[in-house]
């Protein structure tokens, strides 16, 4: 059988590739802001903002600069800490303690008594670290912004307990917003040293897809063609109204389905039938990783959503009366004992907040207002595939 890949995890959305092409420029600015901390650690507070639209490159810009951060201090650590798998100050602080192998207790200490501890090993190891706190938004949505404003002001911690710098920070977020809610001291604190990152033009998109697939793809496998075509659909486009334009995890995504379908059809090399498909099948504004951090009855729940609008092709809205009997039927499929109506309302209000649905109020009809929701911009195939596998995946079914 032909084969397309040299090294698949080279397209996966974790992998930190040996070039960021497009990102050299705010490298450097990270690598400046933090020189004199890491020349001389515990000398300053450096904290940078990190600010894009998904998939501009913050994420990986800031991993790369940790592997710098590696190599050249061997007193400086680089800790990531996901604020969307930790939105609690001290699910934050447990594991910034892990990453940097202390151990402090899981439960029974208040936030305040945690930090404490956390200082006090920080201190008695003589460590440092570049703490970056990604997708920070949501530590402030969730724990207000009192959070985030403790470890800002942590420099006034440091100063009377008579220690030294123990963290620099960086921020990373989609926009400033997080900052406007914080208090006046904090945002002084804080300071203005923003890196932006702009969405990528399909110039730009190209580069990066070829980086990548040198990487990840046998030489003969793929024509740039292949790739100019999946830049045009992902790169800015000033005509285009699409938001999630500019996006590169979008692109490496579509690149990734289309080099699958190309080995799973046997064939030698990419053609522009497997991008048209993978295009067609690749999930734009929502993330498998944050599908899998719903609770498991909002992910049934999500499912049934999908299921009905897939039985409803005519139909762009479905009710929720319907949603909610699909449910039902899915939870006899699993086992799983169904919750409640009230919980339902719920888990419909999250999936409108984090984007997964649209929801509006119907006033027609007879029997009054009835909640209507749709899915506008996900291929629904897609999703239930990713749903279903995430789901059974949990379930060990
Ligand atoms: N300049 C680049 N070169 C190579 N790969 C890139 C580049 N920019 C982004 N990527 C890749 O695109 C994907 C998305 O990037 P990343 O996660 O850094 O975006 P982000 O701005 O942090 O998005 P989000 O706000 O959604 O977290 C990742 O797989 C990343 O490796």
């Amino acid at each position: 059988m032909p084969r397309i890949f040299r090294n698949e995890a080279a397209l996966t959305p974790e992998y930190i590739p040996g070039k960021l092409p497009h990102r050299e420029e705010q490298l450097k600015q990270l690598e400046t802001y933090f020189s004199g901390f890491l020349e001389e650690p515990g000398s300053m507070y450096p904290k940078v903002v990190l600010i894009g639209r998904p998939g501009s490159g913050k994420t990986v810009t800031s991993r790369k600069f940790g592997n710098y951060v590696i190599k050249s201090s061997n007193r400086v650590r680089y800790v990531h800490v996901s604020c969307f798998l930790n939105r609690t100050l001290s699910s934050v602080l447990k594991d910034v303690g892990v990453q940097l192998n202390i151990a402090i207790p899981k439960r029974g200490f208040s936030t305040e008594e945690l930090l404490k501890m956390l200082l006090d090993m920080i201190k008695e190891k003589d460590a440092y670290a570049i703490v970056a706190l990604d997708d920070v938004f949501h530590l402030v949505n969730n724990s207000g912004p009192h959070a985030l404003g403790t470890l800002i002001r942590l420099g006034e911690e440091y100063v009377s307990r008579g220690d030294r710098y123990r963290f620099g920070l960086i921020l990373i977020s989609q926009d400033l917003t997080f900052r406007d809610q914080l208090d006046r001291s904090s945002q002084s604190a804080l300071g203005n040293a923003v890196i932006k990152f702009e969405p990528y033009t399909k110039d730009q998109i190209f580069e990066i897809l070829l980086t990548r697939a040198q990487e990840a793809l046998l030489d003969g496998a793929y024509d740039e063609e292949i790739l100019e075509m999946i830049a045009d659909v992902a790169g800015i486009d000033e005509n285009s109204m699409d938001d999630h334009r500019g996006d590169a995890r979008y692109a490496i995504d579509i690149l990734w389905r289309a080099s699958k379908l190309a080995e799973m059809k046997g064939s030698e090399r990419i053609l522009p039938e497997h991008v048209r498909e993978a295009i067609k099948n690749t999930l734009r504004g929502i993330r498998s990783d944050e599908l899998r951090m719903l609770p498991l009855h909002e992910k049934i729940f999500l499912l049934a959503i999908v299921k009905s609008l897939t039985k409803n092709p005519n139909s762009p809205y479905i009710p929720f009366g319907l949603a909610e009997d699909e449910y039902q039927v899915l939870c006899e499929q699993y086992g799983e004992e169904p919750r409640k109506h009230t919980q339902l309302w719920e888990y419909l209000k999250d999936l409108n907040t984090k984007g997964f649905v649209e929801t509006r109020t119907s006033s027609k009809g007879m029997r009054g207002r009835t909640t209507l929701i749709s899915i506008p911009s996900e291929p629904l195939v897609t999703l239930e595939e990713e749903l279903r596998k995430i789901i059974e995946g949990e379930l060990g079914t």
